[in-house]
């Protein structure tokens, strides 16, 4: 499937030493899981948890969950080593912290080949050099790294993330010049689902495919605030018969609730629809 038309809401990352949350990702409504190598995973444990990971992989039940491995940086002592590991896993895609320059990701394609790379946005020079990062061929998706920008900016965490918009915006600038995906930075109160939903639309509203998580329970808020409203389906499946009947007409454009709908808009009711398509498929599979 090409990466993409999957749904991206829910991103949920778990330490690849963690049994007990590698089992349970295969029941979770997630749409995508991050497999975590990284900052999740003790140093002495970092080399067990490649064989864990390696064997749950292997036995699958992940089902249309996008599956996507974070190894650590390349210049630690322990990079090498999980990116080899990981091109022999059954993954969909590596994630690598701290990219900051395209080159970042050619070291590391020298070793995964053709496995898809997502980009960790979580530097100030990644934020100047995201342009150039999310073109890389071999980049697939960007995923923001907001703990880690803010200590490298000494900003502070605000509930209006101001702090962080000009990297954020600079991000989804060149992920959406590219064609790549986006997820939004963690919500690391994980017991505040009203934060978390406040947190959630205000990404949604920037333009975010979703937002990673660190905990079962942001799944639902995540899942729900990502996905096409009543409102929004019911608002698109107007415009676009309205603007069918326009050029039954000969008209180019249509107005519906007051606003004109012109082609764009056609385009984007659409978009949301097969959105909301993808997400009622993929509920009919859980309960089937
Ligand atoms: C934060 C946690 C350590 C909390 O764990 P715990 O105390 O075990 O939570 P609960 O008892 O409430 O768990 C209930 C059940 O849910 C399972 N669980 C918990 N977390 C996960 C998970 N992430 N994935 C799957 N399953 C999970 C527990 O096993 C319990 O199951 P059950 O036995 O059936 O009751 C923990 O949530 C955790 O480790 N979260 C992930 C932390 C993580 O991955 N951090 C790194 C990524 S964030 C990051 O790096 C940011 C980025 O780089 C940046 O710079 O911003
Ligand atoms: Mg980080």
């Amino acid at each position: 499937m090409d990466y993409r038309t999957r749904l991206y809401r829910s991103v949920l990352y778990m330490p690849a030493s963690n049994e007990r949350a590698l089992e349970k990702a295969r029941e979770l409504p997630v749409d995508a899981v991050i497999f975590d190598f990284e900052d999740a995973v003790a140093p002495d444990v970092k080399p067990d948890a490649r064989k864990t990971l390696k064997a749950a992989l292997a036995r699958g039940g992940y089902g249309p969950r996008m599956r996507i491995v974070r190894v650590n940086g390349l210049d630690t002592e322990w990079g090498r080593a999980d990116a080899e590991a990981v091109r022999d896993m059954e993954t969909d895609a590596i994630l690598l912290p701290k990219v900051d320059s395209p080159e970042k990701i050619d070291e590391l394609a020298a070793i995964t080949g053709e496995l898809p790379i997502w980009a960790m946005m979580e530097t100030p020079r990644g934020m100047l050099n995201a342009s150039a990062i999310a073109a890389h061929p071999k980049v697939a998706g960007l995923v923001m790294g907001t703990n880690d920008l803010t200590s490298e900016m000494n900003a502070r965490f605000r509930p209006d993330r101001r702090p962080l918009r000009t990297a954020l915006d600079l991000c989804l600038l060149a992920a959406k010049s590219e064609g790549r995906i986006i997820v939004d930075g963690v919500y690391n109160s994980y017991r505040d689902t009203d934060g978390l939903a406040t947190e959630c639309a205000q990404g949604r509203d920037m333009g975010f495919d979703g937002k990673t998580l660190i905990h079962p329970a942001q799944v639902e808020v995540a899942n729900r605030i990502f996905a096409p409203s009543s409102g929004e389906i019911d608002l698109a499946r107007r415009q676009i018969a309205a603007f069918e009947e326009a050029q039954k007409r000969g008209q180019g454009l249509a107005v519906v609730d007051g606003q004109i709908v012109e082609n764009l808009h056609v385009a984007t009711a659409l978009k949301t629809l097969a959105k909301a398509a993808a997400i009622e498929a993929r509920q009919a599979e859980r309960t089937s």
